[in-house]
């Protein structure tokens, strides 16, 4: 599914009508009855089509529109409906119009009876701050829903108020419980403040032919897309057929992240998990970690640096290489002098091994924080690469610029870098962003509070080294280990809310979700989030 910018969706519709003859009109028709039709499979359980009380705020352009013919479908279908038309000041209920001395009283009785709220006021024509007159009619639906919290708001494209573009809101937005978008999801939903302000998202139909769609480049993480990348799993496999993955973290202050790393990998299907560590640490993963294997690292040195130190330590684990689909360089590392050295030397070994015989590299946390420590450090990793770095890392990697947590210019950043530094760029946070040298980029929508928590990222980064060693290629892997990263957490927090997931909750989920994403069904145009 393709995320838009508001020219993106003009020049789609421009081009629906100029190739197919789908007018306006005939994708409004769509529009409205696809609102329509979503609107009414979400319906809450206690609620009924018949005699639900729906009032339509319904603006000035085509997003009143879609609301007017919206309105008609639930009418048909039963409901209650009003429609309150902001620029004439008009009301009809049920049909008939109110005259317009009772409109102000007859509005208020409405809403305070209302079941839902429609938001039909504007949507991506939206070009100035709101109106005074259009943030005092939002604010009455904001003031009776705090009176009466299950009031529901369902905005009809974008909740009125948010820059389709930007992701910022004008202060008068209303927050919707629920987005019904049309055609496509529009970029702004990705950033904050706006992603707060969409509720559950919804795509609906507008009957655009999908061939329209090939010049777009940013997609949504979802079901259908990732499914179609999920490994196969033949019966007549063996270990063998879903790769070997070697990990190149922990450390004495930091073991949990090769363990983290490690089982995420094992959980994302991989044949063979191998820990490169020293014989020092090896009794603490062997005790712990039991179905890995190991290769023995010589140790540390406590005092000087030494290259022929790291040289050998770089060598003890590049000589295990051959026949390692993935490697996982950086959770828990540290940042000694000796650490970096090693990194170099075996990121300077993978570069002298032809690209068919060496394994896929990602890179993460502390081995992003060693590379970002020298001048052009990108020269130095192979084709393919995948580095998945937080916004500080990424901030410490652009030579300490600061980077935004969730805004546009965090989404201009990556697409920047990914091309400046040639790498598949995981740009983590909520909404996660994935985009490769090309530009091409996908986007998580699933933003989730319990996933702030310590070792996270290292299951990330061990299910991404899982699929790369299955063989995806490392966009692929990127992304699928993005997404099902956050629905193994949205399995978690579903029974202990956004609080308290330790990392290790998400490792038996891993499996789960993999098994889900294959037997959910998916019908490309209605996907269905959590919140
Ligand atoms: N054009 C098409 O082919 C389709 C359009 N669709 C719908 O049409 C919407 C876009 O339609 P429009 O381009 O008519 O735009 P809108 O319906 O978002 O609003 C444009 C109108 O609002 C006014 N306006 C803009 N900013 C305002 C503000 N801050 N306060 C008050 N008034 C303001 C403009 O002067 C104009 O009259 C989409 O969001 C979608 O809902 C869908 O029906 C699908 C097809
Ligand atoms: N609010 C949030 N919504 C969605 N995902 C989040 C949120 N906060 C953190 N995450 C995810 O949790 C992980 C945290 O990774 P990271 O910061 O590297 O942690 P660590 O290094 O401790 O493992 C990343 O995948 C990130 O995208
Ligand atoms: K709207």
């Amino acid at each position: 599914m393709h995320i838009v910018t508001v020219a993106e969706m003009r020049e789609l519709e421009a081009q629906a009508e100029h190739q197919y003859g789908l007018t306006s009109p005939i994708l409004m028709r769509h529009a409205g009855q696809s609102a329509a039709d979503i609107f009414m499979a979400q319906l809450l359980p206690h609620h009924s089509i018949n005699d639900l009380e729906v009032l339509f705020l319904i603006g000035p352009g085509n997003n009143g529109g879609d609301g007017m013919i919206m309105a008609d479908n639930l009418a048909r279908a039963g409901a209650l409906v009003s429609l309150y038309t902001w620029k004439t000041h008009e009301l009809t209920i049920r049909g008939q119009p109110i005259a317009e001395q009772q409109i102000d009283k007859e509005l208020t009785s409405g809403l305070q009876s209302a079941d839902y709220v429609i938001d039909a006021l504007l949507g991506t024509g939206t070009s100035r701050p709101l109106n005074e007159d259009m943030r005092a009619l939002l604010a009455r639906v904001e003031g009776e829903r705090k009176q009466r919290p299950d009031l529901r708001v369902v905005a009809i494209d974008q909740p009125t108020g948010v820059h389709t573009d930007s992701g910022e809101v004008d202060p008068g937005t209303l927050r919707a419980d629920m987005t019904i978008t049309l055609a496509c999801p529009k970029i702004g939903f990705f950033f904050f403040p706006a992603r707060d302000f969409i509720g559950e998202l919804h795509v609906g139909s507008i009957a655009l032919p999908p061939t329209l769609e090939h010049n777009l480049s940013t997609e949504m993480l979802n079901t259908g897309l990732c499914r179609a990348s999920l490994p196969k799993r033949p019966l007549n496999s063996n270990k063998g057929t879903f790769g070997k993955v070697m990990l190149f973290c922990g450390s004495q202050p930091y073991p949990g992240s090769a363990y983290l790393a490690g089982s995420s990998a094992a959980r994302a299907g991989a044949g063979l998990i191998t820990l490169a560590v020293t014989e020092k640490m090896l009794p603490t993963y062997a005790s712990s970690f039991h179905e890995a294997t190991f290769a023995i690292l010589p140790e540390e040195p406590k005092s000087e640096i030494s290259r022929g130190q790291a040289h050998d330590r770089a060598q003890a684990l590049t000589e295990h290489l051959p026949g390692y689909r993935a490697l996982l360089m950086g959770p828990g590392l540290g940042q000694s002098p000796e650490t970096r050295e090693t990194i170099l030397q075996v990121l300077e070994d993978l570069r002298n091994q032809p690209p068919n015989k060496r394994p896929r590299l990602i890179i993460d946390a502390d081995g992003l924080n060693n590379l970002s420590a020298l001048e052009h450090w990108w020269t130095l990793l192979p084709e393919g690469t995948v580095i998945t770095p937080h916004p500080g890392e990424m901030g410490r990697l652009c030579d300490s610029l600061k980077v935004s947590g969730g805004s546009i210019d965090r989404l201009q950043l990556a697409r920047e870098k990914a091309r400046e530094w040639n790498v598949i760029l995981v740009l983590k946070g909520a909404c996660t962003l994935v985009v490769s040298p090309l530009g091409e980029t996908r986007i998580n929508w699933k933003a989730n509070p319990a996933l702030a928590t310590a070792g996270t990222g290292d299951v990330l980064a061990g299910m991404i080294a899982g699929f790369l060693a299955q063989g995806l290629i490392p966009f692929d892997a990127a992304s699928l280990g993005v997404y099902l990263h956050s629905c193994a957490a949205e399995r978690v927090s579903s029974e202990l809310g956004d609080a308290g997931l330790l990392a290790s909750d998400l490792l038996p989920q891993i499996p789960r979700v993999m098994r889900d994403i294959l037997h959910t069904s998916f019908e490309e145009g209605s996907d269905i989030t959590e919140r």
